[in-house]
């Protein structure tokens, strides 16, 4: 994505990068974003062919208006050296850093990515996804250059506290919602973790509800058949804008000059609803003017 004013982060879809079939097809995808996994999803034996793959990938010419991020491995796995090496000679739009716990390892990782193209400067976002991560969240968000984003990652969370999969979440919620408040405190934006059953349309909408309901901007997403639902569930529906639509014409007109509340239609009015419907506008109009992946 190449407008970082005010990105739209419905969907992002993560590709193993030592999977050529998938990489091919990710770029005409309707996702908004693409993070190439270097990390979980590539075998310890694969991970050179990953970078080579992605090399290759970012080489050629690409209409696509996707954000791009790069999941790297930890830099304490012995792998995360090489993959931001790789990040710097590629340029994505950000580097991911999974299992982040302390805020220490943000600025380790930054320090090393201006070292390595110190022209250039490349987004950092932290995956939430173990109990530490959780408890130091708002730090994490807090860190000077910090993160841009903040994503759960609940399979290692569950894997880490022992949180059974349950439809509803009801365990994980509560931080959940930390992590939510934590990014939300620190303009940091916050994407909800991926869904596992890609084949289960109902489950996974309810859980797209459910996090657009508890404040992700987005979801992290492991397949394209997820990629429409989500970006219906966290994108502006048509209510949504005509509503918008409404509260910015009744704030506009001569009437409410120097008012700070009115009355639209029996409901409450302020400006911060004027400011919150104006952003939703914009937001659906880079939706809809951006160009549709061939
Ligand atoms: C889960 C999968 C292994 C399933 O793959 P597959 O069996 O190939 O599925 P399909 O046959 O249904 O695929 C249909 C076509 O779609 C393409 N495809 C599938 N997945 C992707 C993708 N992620 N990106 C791009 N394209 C994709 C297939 O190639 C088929 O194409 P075609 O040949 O034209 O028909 C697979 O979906 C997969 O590997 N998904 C991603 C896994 C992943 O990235 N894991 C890491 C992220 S999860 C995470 O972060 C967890 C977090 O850390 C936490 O702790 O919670
Ligand atoms: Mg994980």
């Amino acid at each position: 994505m190449k407008n970082h004013i005010a990105p739209v982060r419905r969907s992002l879809l993560s590709v193993p990068a030592d999977n050529r079939r998938a990489l091919e097809k990710a770029p005409g995808l309707d996702c908004d974003g693409l993070i190439y996994d270097l990390e979980d999803s590539v075998a310890p034996e694969k991970k050179p062919e990953a970078r080579d793959n992605l090399a290759n990938a970012f080489s050629q010419p690409c209409q696509s208006q996707q954000e791009q991020i790069i999941r790297i491995n930890p830099l304490e796995s012995g792998f995360g050296e090489d993959d931001l090496k790789l990040a710097a000679q590629i340029l994505p739009d950000a580097v991911a850093l999974p299992k982040v716990e302390h805020v220490g390892e943000i600025a380790a990782v930054a320090d090393m990515l201006a070292r390595l193209a110190p022209a250039r400067s490349i987004a950092l976002w932290a995956m939430i996804e173990t109990p530490k991560g959780v408890l130091n969240a708002a730090s994490i968000a807090a860190a000077e250059n910090g993160p841009k984003c903040l994503v759960v990652g609940s399979n290692d969370l569950r894997k880490e506290t022992g949180v059974l999969a349950q439809p509803g979440r009801a365990y994980l919620v509560p931080w959940l919602m930390q992590i939510v408040l934590a990014g939300r405190a620190h303009g940091v934006d916050v994407i909800d973790s991926v869904f596992n059953d890609f084949r289960d349309d109902a489950g996974f909408a309810a859980e797209c509800a459910q996090g657009r309901a508890m404040g992700f901007s987005g979801k992290m997403l492991i397949h394209p058949a997820q990629i429409d639902i989500a970006n219906r569930h966290f994108g502006p529906d048509p209510q949504a804008v005509s509503d918008a639509e409404a509260i910015v014409s009744a704030f506009e007109q001569p009437e409410a000059q120097g008012l700070n509340v009115i009355n639209l239609d029996g409901k409450m009015i302020e400006r911060l609803h004027f400011e919150e419907a104006k952003t939703l506008l914009a937001q659906a109009a880079m939706i809809f003017a951006r160009k549709k992946p061939q």
